[in-house]
């Protein structure tokens, strides 16, 4: 059976809960239940604090784990990234009151705050400066207010935290952060299980940054059209009662379909319907 780590709590918890589930796998009913199995699909779920999951995994206990990249870098565990799973994106980032540092190199000497030592012990180190690091557990804005260090090093999403503790980023981000499926270094044995999940999560992958367009057009419109939806491969074009008329279907970007559908109308395709991709295995 496939033993697989997933967060328990924080930020990445209900997300990665959502994307296995859209996948097919059973997921726990209660927040507080530590283990689910999923005796269909022969797996079982173990939920854990993210921080904790690199270990884990590194130490061949859990076959797979889903944690942030920041953590897994952190942990500085024998585990490596498998699949950029597509949300809880963050930046790690240091930050300190506006003018007291300008450049990452004025970190020479410095006290800084993070929760986050390993990845920001491994940024002095591959810079040869040294700096003392606090190690705290959170609420790391507060350290410069409290006199316990000069600088901070944490996750940055929306910049709201740092602009209300009157700090404002250093530097470019030390990292950009996401959440990951990690496995054990060293572990290249794909088995079928691995292999079904890794396929089910690219085809939520898929699923969530595709649509599908269909629309009708002039046939001797269709190159153009064909250029605006190549699809994946290629536009599926059916023949319409209407002569001289095809109906096609494309998979488009999300983010791109309102663009492209105005371009197609200017160019004389009509009925043009947008739905959405439940699932997918390209
Ligand atoms: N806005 C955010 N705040 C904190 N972590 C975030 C955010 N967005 C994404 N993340 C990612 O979530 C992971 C941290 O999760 P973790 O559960 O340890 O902390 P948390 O979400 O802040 O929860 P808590 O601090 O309440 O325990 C990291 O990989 C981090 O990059
Ligand atoms: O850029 P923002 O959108 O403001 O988000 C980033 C903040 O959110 C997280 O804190 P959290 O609320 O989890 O508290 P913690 O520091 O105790 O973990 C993180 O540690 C930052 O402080
Ligand atoms: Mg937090």
């Amino acid at each position: 059976m496939l033993r697989i780590a997933v967060p328990n709590k924080g930020t990445l918890s209900g997300p990665a809960a959502d994307m296995l589930r859209e996948a097919g796998y059973r997921q726990r009913a209660d927040s507080r239940d530590l283990v689910c199995t999923d005796a269909d699909n022969d797996v079982e779920f173990f939920y854990l604090r993210p921080r904790d999951i690199a270990t884990y995994v590194a130490s061949g206990d859990l076959d797979l784990g889903i944690t942030g990249r920041d953590l897994l870098i952190d942990a500085d565990v024998d585990a490596d990234e498998l699949l950029d799973l597509g949300f809880g994106g963050a930046t790690f980032r240091f930050a300190a009151r506006p003018g007291s540092l300008t450049a990452p190199s004025d970190l020479a000497g410095r006290r800084i705050a993070t929760a986050y030592p390993g990845v920001v012990n491994r940024y002095l180190a591959e810079r040869a400066l040294t700096a003392e690091v606090v190690r705290l557990d959170g609420a790391v804005e507060n350290a410069i207010r409290l006199g316990v260090a000069d600088v901070i090093a944490d996750v940055v999403s929306t910049g709201a935290t740092l602009r209300q503790a009157g700090l404002e980023p250093v530097g470019k981000p030390l990292l950009e952060s996401s959440a990951i499926l990690i496995r054990r270094r060293g572990a290249e044995d794909v088995t079928a299980g691995v292999n079904q999940l890794l396929r089910r999560l690219q085809g939520v992958l898929v699923a969530r940054r595709y649509v599908m367009l269909a629309y009708d057009v002039r046939a001797d419109l269709m190159e153009q059209a064909s250029a605006l939806t190549p699809g994946i491969e290629s536009p599926t074009i059916s023949p319409l009662h209407r002569e001289g008329w095809v109906a096609v279907e494309a998979m488009v970007l999300r983010a791109e379909v309102h663009r492209i559908m105005d371009e197609l109308y200017d160019l004389g395709a009509r009925a043009i319907l947008v739905t959405g991709i439940h699932a997918c295995r390209l």
